[in-house]
């Protein structure tokens, strides 16, 4: 997949160092490799503070990044709380090289986090039912944190919105293949790219630090002030790719566009994503399919998260990814026969997960 092709405008990079901290926290990460220290020019950036609340693969990638830039980075951790305690994160990766990120407080609930509201706070929780997302963030939001969703889905930033409406919003959407493979263990295979914006639109100077930073710490954010309709752009590929994933009995991106069967009934379905995008005030460039197709067809074969998470038995964001998309093709009236088709095929298979992870009475 080009995931570059999910870019509306681009922010330029700049470049710098780690602050003083940041790097002998990194040096004595890695003390046993004196060929991995680092040493420090000066850093580009305003101290700020950062909590990441949900901190798996995604959050502990985008932390440790921010980190290397001077952030000061707390993570809020479930089942992994004690060995992220103890060891930090160790993340593998051939594009970034490897790193140890050890979170300046890892908690077990954000009630816990030590020094006044965050600067940024990050939530990157699966977006699955029965998440109380605002509940889980309520406790150290602060008048000034600006709150950055890095989460999978469409029209899922109204339930933050609504919580929060005097703090700043930024919707991220990440470009990425990264996953946990242990407890405090977590693998970035490919990609990197975030897109992000203000919710509900336009570009403020928080958006635009994180993006510096970001850039900085060798990931490309692409900027923009339309970040609802990038959320419909990713919503393109995931809403379709995804389920056919999972109905198909774990199916990767290579299976999928095999045949010219499996080709066409993903335009079709794409076809439906894009009238509803178009409905809602958000009409996306007529090229993106053939673009989304050729991309996912170049790019080695890959799994979907949807997929993994069925693999695994873990709840999947059928609701964020394709069930609100299908909610919103209702809403306007747009006829979505392959979307509705996937979707009451995704709920089925809910079902049958369901029921055989209940022990039985
Ligand atoms: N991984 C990837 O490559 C990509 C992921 N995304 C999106 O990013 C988001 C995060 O995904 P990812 O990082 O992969 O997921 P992970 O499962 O790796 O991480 C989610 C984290 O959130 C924690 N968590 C979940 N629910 C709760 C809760 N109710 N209370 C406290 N902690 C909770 C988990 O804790 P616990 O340890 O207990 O599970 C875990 O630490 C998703 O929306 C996903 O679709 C988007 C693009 C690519
Ligand atoms: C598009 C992709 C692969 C980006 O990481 C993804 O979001 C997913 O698998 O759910």
């Amino acid at each position: 997949m080009r995931l570059d092709h999910f870019s509306t405008s681009i922010h330029s990079a700049r470049p710098a160092w780690p602050t003083e901290a940041a790097a002998s926290r990194y040096n004595r990460a890695h003390s046993p490799f004196p060929f991995l220290r680092i040493t420090v020019t000066s850093s580009a950036f305003p101290p700020c503070r950062v909590l990441v609340v949900g901190a798996g693969a995604i959050g502990s990638f985008y932390g440790s990044l921010l980190q290397t830039q001077g952030a000061e980075v707390s993570v809020v951790c479930r089942s992994e709380r004690e060995a992220v305690s103890r060891d930090g994160f160790h993340i593998e990766s051939k594009r970034l090289s490897d790193r140890v990120f050890r979170p300046a407080q890892t908690l077990g609930s954000v009630a816990d986090y030590q020094g006044g509201p965050p600067d940024f706070l990050i939530l990157s929780v699966k977006v699955v039912e029965g998440t109380d997302r605002a509940a889980l963030i309520r406790d150290a939001v602060g008048p000034q944190t600006a709150i950055v969703l890095i989460e999978n889905g469409v029209e899922i930033e109204e339930e933050i919105a609504a919580s929060f409406p005097d703090n700043e919003l930024i919707s991220a959407l990440a470009f990425v293949q990264v996953s946990r493979v242990g407890p405090g263990k977590v693998k970035h295979f490919a990609y990197g790219d975030l897109t992000f914006g203000n919710y509900p639109s336009g570009l403020s100077e928080r958006s635009r630090q994180l993006g510096a930073m970001l850039d900085s710490a060798g990931i490309k954010s692409t900027l923009t002030e339309d970040v609802v309709t990038g959320r419909w752009q990713k919503c393109l590929w995931n809403a379709v790719f995804n389920p056919i994933s999972v109905l198909g009995g774990v199916l990767d991106t290579g299976h999928i566009l095999s045949g010219a069967e499996g080709e066409a009934f993903v335009r079709r379905a794409m076809q439906e994503v894009c009238a509803i995008a178009a409905a809602t005030g958000h009409p996306l460039p007529p090229a993106l399919i053939d673009q989304f197709i050729e991309g996912t067809r170049k790019a080695p074969p890959y799994k979907t998260s949807m997929a993994l998470d069925y693999e695994n038995g873990r709840p999947m964001e059928t609701e964020v990814i394709l069930g609100n998309a299908v909610r919103a093709g209702r809403r306007e009236k747009v006829a979505i026969p392959a979307l509705e088709s996937l979707y009451a095929l995704m709920k089925m298979v809910e079902l049958k997960q369901a029921s055989s992870s209940t022990p039985q009475g």
